[in-house]
């Protein structure tokens, strides 16, 4: 009581505290107006992205400088050409030189201590120096224009060997973004370390996508909504994103290191490293190894995206707008001529081609608000008072398409730069690089890299959009603005790239040429795994819908090529219970599922090792379920989208599922090898390992205990789930189709009476019994792609090329159910297979158990299993389903293919039981 009452003579003088605190704050300034906030949070809640969208309606509401809180951060939003202006230039350009400390800074950019996060200053001050006068002077860049010529020309040369057909006249669809991406990654990353990164003849793969990654995860870190940087409490809380941001920091530093020390290595290089490597000898205090990995890492992350994400968005305008392409080229074709290519001078005579660029910096600026600022000191803007430390966005993207300075905003029109005003006219009202003391350094280099390709790209090629499709234009998340969906185009070379004859012999080396299946777009480093969501064969039987019966995918780094045809999969494996109840008549609720399970496990684990391990009377309870756990796991990581068996790059992160795995194969190693030291102290034992062990006397060197032990867990994986999925989905469809359990016992009944249980031999007088373990395979089959594999050589399948190394998938479940070779494919009809066609016809139609060399072994096996316990179940017992229960068929995820619910039915024991006594 006297605790409530505190509160009520506490509370309202905590807030009475609290509006003092704020309305002197008003008083004190005066600040530019914003909408409502919330507690605690204040507008961090409403900064879903595209930001620069969001921000550009509050200024419609607002004005052209309004304000935000992000958490306890007051932020300040410029929206107008004049305000920029009025921001950036006289002593507010100095105020406002600095940045805002970040995460991402704090932890990736040595403590705020490299050129673009570095407080305004005298280090940053010395380090734009370095900059402009060391590193991107117009004299080394000159001195590095044969690395962007070469890259351009390997860019050029790979398309055309992607896109080259024998009669040179037909369209290839192209991927577009990884494509522009090497380049530019390649381009900064060679200038900077003399390091080919990506494409083909390669330093690093594993390290170059990494650093790909790293730098793809920093940008969208660095985006302006992230909780972390803006409520100091939540670091209170051991804060995840601050951990990321640590181990991305720790990753990035790793490969600037190493980098850096094999630019140490080779001294003779010419490269920036090498350069700033030899002003380290003279300087040693000011050049240190932290400064000169600052350097790289502000130039190979500023550099390398920026550049990319433009060219595809400029890219991504000449496909919208053909009339625009076609000016383009003609000025070029009219310029430069058919015979040679365009070469970085030549920008200065191609000013239509300039304007195309300008026009997509206005349009797609990869920055839309710049990069944050802060004030020093307390300023003014536009009347309003902008606090110290207030972060300040620019939102450059707003002011490219405000009304009052361009017509027609929203169209592409390179023509609109032709109105005789200089460039400096455009200093407040475009500024891609941003503006001020802090102006992007890299805007030349930039500028140079992005029209030297794309006026390589108008030259060489002709594009179009992929037939019927809309191109999308949405925006990601994050600092960068990159198109959301990667860009794809039809390509045709034109004659000028047979006459340029670059890297011929590259060109036209059968090696490299690879007609490659189709397939859905992809987005850039994961390719298609982000899309890979269970059930999979459901997923890629979408995909084969519209990409046709081969088409191919990306895991990662990993090329995968998915088979969902007959005559292709042909193609590529051709040539070269408890039911006791008083009352017989009564049905009882059982749960099949375990009943199932235990039978074919035990099967599987007598045959090998003469134990039984479940159900009762049995051996070591303990073991036998984590064995059952094991399996269930093992199936379960297996599954065909494990992201760290596709990006390699993953491991390096000290990767969590990889050790899961391990862990897995250790906990399986201690029970196979208990397992067979049992086996062992039991010599005259009539089990397979037994058989093995034997063996192993007459020739230890090939039977060495870990060939048994595989051998063991090959059977016993294999042959133990497999069995009791199928067993389950057979008894499901026979409780969904009772017309069918009718047919099944008449049969039985009638060839084996009702006075002895069905045995083993009589499986090949029963017809119908067989058809529905095989309608069952044929719906229902445990491993839907059945198990990957990988070509060892480059190989053709349906007129495609599949290079060596590729995951090739052969959707099972897809090829079962298709309609061509299917009668009402969905229907489980057992009847379909009393066709007369023998079981030859079926091979590459019905593959439950694989094909090919690789079929599984254990297929007659399995198929025993699975008919005689089915026929037992259908003598014994009868069944119902549960009333009122609709069974739910949902597929589980994982390699096998279970039921995700497990089964449960009613269950009466028929007369026979009675009779067998059993
Ligand atoms: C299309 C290409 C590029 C675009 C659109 C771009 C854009 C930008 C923008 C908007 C800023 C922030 C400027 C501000 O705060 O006002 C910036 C800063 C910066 N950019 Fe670029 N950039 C590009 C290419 C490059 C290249 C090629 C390099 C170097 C190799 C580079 C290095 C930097 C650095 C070091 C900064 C930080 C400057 C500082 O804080 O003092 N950029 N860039």
């Amino acid at each position: 009581m006297k605790k409530k009452m505190l509160y009520f003579i506490l509370l309202p003088l905590l807030l009475l505290l609290a509006y003092k605190f704020l309305y002197s704050e008003r008083r004190h300034f005066n600040l530019p107006p914003g909408p409502p906030s919330r507690p605690f949070v204040g507008h961090l809640h409403l900064m879903q992205p595209p930001i620069h969208r969001l921000l550009q309606r509050y200024s419609d509401k607002y004005g052209p400088i309004f304000s935000l809180r992000f958490g306890s951060r007051r932020v300040v939003v410029i929206s107008s050409s004049s305000l920029a202006q009025e921001s950036f230039t006289g002593q507010n350009d100095i105020v406002l030189s600095s940045r805002p400390l970040q995460l991402t800074a704090k932890y990736v950019a040595y403590n705020h201590t490299t050129v673009g996060t570095a407080p305004y200053g005298d280090h940053w001050r010395n380090l734009r120096r370095i900059c402009s006068n060391e590193i991107l002077s117009t004299k080394r860049l000159t001195n590095f224009l044969h690395i962007r010529k070469d890259e351009i020309r390997r860019m050029l040369t790979r398309i055309s060997r992607d896109t080259h057909s024998d009669d040179g006249s037909s369209f290839t669809h192209i991927e577009l973004e990884p494509l522009l991406s090497d380049l530019t990654f390649n381009n900064i990353v060679r200038m900077v370390t003399g390091k080919r990164y990506y494409g083909d003849d390669v330093h690093n793969e594993e390290e170059a996508e990494l650093f790909k990654k790293l730098v793809y995860d920093i940008a969208v870190y660095s985006g302006a909504n992230h909780s972390a940087d803006y409520l100091p409490v939540l670091k209170l809380f051991g804060n995840k994103f601050e951990e990321e941001v640590k181990a991305i920091g720790k990753s990035m530093d790793e490969i600037l290191q190493r980098l850096l020390d094999d630019c140490r290595r080779d001294k003779d290089g010419n490269t920036m490293v090498t350069h700033l490597l030899s002003l380290q000898q003279q300087e040693p205090e000011y050049y240190s190894d932290v400064t000169i990995k600052g350097l790289m890492m502000a130039m190979m992350l500023a550099g390398t995206e920026t550049s990319a994400v433009t060219l595809e968005w400029a890219m991504t305008n000449l496909l919208r707008y053909p009339e625009v392409l076609e000016k383009a080229r003609s000025e070029i074709d009219e310029k430069i001529g058919k015979d040679r290519l365009i070469d970085e001078p030549d920008i200065a005579v191609l000013p239509y081609l300039q304007n195309v660029v300008s026009e997509t910096f206005r349009l797609f600026p990869v920055a839309p608000l710049l990069i944050p600022r802060t004030p020093t000191e307390d300023m003014k803007i536009g009347g309003y008072d902008v606090p110290r430390d207030t972060i300040v966005l620019v939102n450059a993207w707003a002011i490219h398409r405000d009304t009052e300075l361009w017509d027609e905003p929203e169209r592409f029109n390179p023509d609109r730069y032709d109105n005789g005003c200089g460039s400096e006219y455009y200093t407040y009202k475009l500024m891609p690089f941003g503006n001020g003391r802090r102006i992007c350094p890299g805007a030349g280099l930039g500028r140079r890299i992005v029209t030297l390709a794309l006026g390589s790209l108008i030259q060489c090629f002709d594009w179009e959009t992929v037939k019927g499709e809309e191109i999308d234009m949405s925006e990601s998340a994050g600092l960068g603005m990159r198109k959301m969906d990667p860009l794809r185009a039809m390509c045709r070379p034109r004659p000028i790239m047979t006459k340029l004859l670059i890297y011929k012999h590259f060109l036209f080396s059968k090696k490299h040429r690879f007609n490659l299946p189709p397939g859905p777009p992809s987005r850039p480093f994961v390719g298609h795994l982000h899309l890979m969501k269970p059930p999979i064969h459901r997923l890629l039987q979408r995909y084969s819908n519209k990409h046709g019966p081969i088409f191919s995918l990306r895991f990662g780094s990993r090329r995968v090529v998915v088979i969902t045809s007959p005559s292709l999969a042909q193609e590529s494996f051709t040539g070269e219970n408890d039911s006791d109840s008083d009352d017989g008549s009564r049905f009882t609720h059982i749960e099949l599922e375990p009943l199932l399970s235990d039978l074919t496990f035990n099967n599987i684990i007598r045959m090998v090792t003469g134990k039984r391990y479940y159900g009762d009377d049995v051996n070591n309870k303990e073991e036998a379920e984590r064995f059952k756990k094991l399996v269930y796991d093992i199936a379960m990581y297996s599954g065909a989208n494990h992201s760290a068996d596709y990006l390699p790059v993953l491991k390096l992160f000290g990767n969590k599922f990889e050790k899961e795995v391990k862990a897995l194969g250790k906990s399986m190693d201690d029970i196979l090898q208990r397992l067979l030291d049992e086996c062992r102290r039991e010599e005259n034992g009539n089990t397979m390992v037994n058989h093995l062990l034997s063996l192993q006397q007459q020739e230890p060197e090939y039977y060495t205990d870990v060939i048994i032990k595989g051998l063991m867990m090959s059977m016993m994986l294999a042959g133990t789930e497999t069995s009791a999925v199928t067993l389950e989905w057979a008894m499901t469809n026979l409780l969904k189709h009772p017309e069918v359990l009718e047919k099944a016992r008449s049969e039985i009944d009638e060839k084996i009476g009702k006075d002895r249980m069905i045995d083993e031999p009589d499986v090949a007088m029963l017809p119908y019994l067989q058809n529905i373990v095989s309608e069952t395979f044929r719906l229902f089959p445990v491993a839907p792609f059945l198990i990957p594999r990988k070509t060892t050589e480059d190989m053709k399948i349906g007129g495609y090329d599949v290079p060596r190394d590729t995951i090739v998938l052969v959707n099972a479940w897809a090829i079962q159910r298709d309609p061509e070779f299917w009668d009402e494919p969905e229907r489980f009809n057992p009847d379909r297979f009393s066709n007369g066609c023998g079981s030859e016809y079926y091979a590459y139609k019905l593959m439950p158990f694989g094909n090919g060399r690789r079929i599984c072994p254990g297929a007659a096996l399995g198929r025993r299993i699975v008919t005689l316990a089915l026929g037992s179940l259908i003598q014994c017992f009868d069944w119902e389903t549960v009333k009122g229960e609709e069974i739910d068929m949902t597929e589980s995820p994982g390699l096998g293919m279970r039921k995700m619910d497990p089964l449960r039915a009613m269950c009466r024991p028929r007369p026979i039981m009675g009779k067998l006594q059993i």
